[in-house]
């Protein structure tokens, strides 16, 4: 099941916000579509969000091509603004936009037709690419895990995140390729439950042996010695190596220390940020309010309680034994070994 299909300057994006129930795609016509359908979760998860917003910039370009080239430019800065203006933490999407817009100046002086030949072709370079750096990601890092193991993971950082495979579920992944016994288990992923629909639900259509529990049993789990490594994605690398991914995996990255048990965060080259020192300095989104209060717009609190509803944490790089990234295992001196590798 394909997240994210680009077809005769359509995009299609599978609604994550209504699986596993209902598989269902939201038809994107023009820019604005797509920045809705990122901020609304319709497409979620670092890689994913970067690629959609990349189609974005393509489908504005076909809605301004035929203004004056002045105008065009003008409108082609407000597509890339309101992409950008979407979702503040992950950099991927940033990443994308940044790539498409160097490949819409380079190619400002050709013809119509050749603009957005040249915009496509780099949106689907940026979707290719994903896929095949989230193979590599996959078997860096099961190599990584013994032959029989126990993966506790939080979120969904699977094909359904990204182009295709994964990362932290593409280790899984390859690990299961390569021959490995690998039994997974998800957390839930409180508010919007991405381990219980999406994680569980990617897993079990690919035979994976999986276990869903709520977050607040991680702890329970490691102590009663059920977990060999934790293996998480993420939305933002900084230079030291302190990484931005969903609520709840600064806890884990805790209680993984105190259980003694690896912790790996998986991600491609696009979801580092070496402009930025330490974690720090990444942007925390914080989202609608209702996410906590409700459950599937049920009400499960009372409606006026004062919520904090951050989507995203930061472990700091103490807590992390090594990135696995396209390139390779990263381990700690993380400072010199990320500029290194990268
Ligand atoms: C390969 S996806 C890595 C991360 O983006 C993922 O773990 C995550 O935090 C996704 O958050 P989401 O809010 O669902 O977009």
């Amino acid at each position: 099941m394909k997240p994210i299909i680009w077809s005769k300057y359509k995009l299609e994006l599978l609604d994550q916000r209504l699986l596993p129930v209902t598989i269902e795609y939201v038809k994107c016509s023009n820019y604005k579509d797509v920045a809705d359908a990122i901020k609304s979760m319709v497409v979620r998860g670092a890689p994913a969000i970067g690629i959609a917003a990349a189609f974005g910039v393509v489908l504005g370009a076909l809605e301004f091509i035929d203004e004056d080239k002045i105008e065009f430019e003008k409108k082609m800065q407000s597509v890339f603004e309101s992409l950008a203006s979407t979702r503040p933490t992950a950099v991927n999407l940033f990443w994308a936009i940044s790539k498409m817009k160097d490949t819409l100046f380079d190619c400002l002086n050709l013809n119509k037709d050749e603009i957005i030949a040249s915009l496509e072709k780099k949106a689907i370079e940026i979707l290719d690419e994903d896929l095949m750096l989230n193979k590599k990601i996959g078997e860096f890092g099961a190599s990584l895990l013994p032959e029989k193991c126990s993966v506790l993971t939080h979120c969904n950082a699977g094909a359904l995140a990204t182009a295709g495979w994964g990362t932290a579920l593409g280790v899984i992944r390859s690990a299961k390729e390569m021959g490995k016994d690998i039994k997974v288990f998800a957390d839930e992923t409180r508010p919007l439950l991405q381990g219980a629909r999406l994680t569980a639900f990617e897993l079990m259509q690919d035979g994976i042996d999986v276990t869903l529990i709520s977050d607040n049993m991680a702890g329970y789990v490691m102590k009663l010695g059920l977990i060999d490594a934790v293996i998480v994605g993420a939305d933002r690398i900084a230079a030291n190596g302190d990484t931005a991914n969903k609520i709840g995996t600064y806890s884990l990255s805790v209680l993984a220390k105190e259980h003694k048990v690896p912790f790996y965060i998986a991600a491609p080259y696009s979801t580092f940020d070496l402009q930025i020192k330490s974690g720090d300095e990444i942007p925390i989104e914080e989202r609608n309010h209702d996410e906590v209060r409700k459950l599937f717009n049920i009400e499960i609190a009372p409606k006026d309680v004062k919520v904090f509803n951050p989507s995203f944490d930061v472990t700091p790089n103490e807590n992390i034994t090594a990135i696995i990234t396209d390139k390779g295992v990263i381990k700690p001196p993380f400072i010199e070994n990320i500029k290194i590798m990268r």
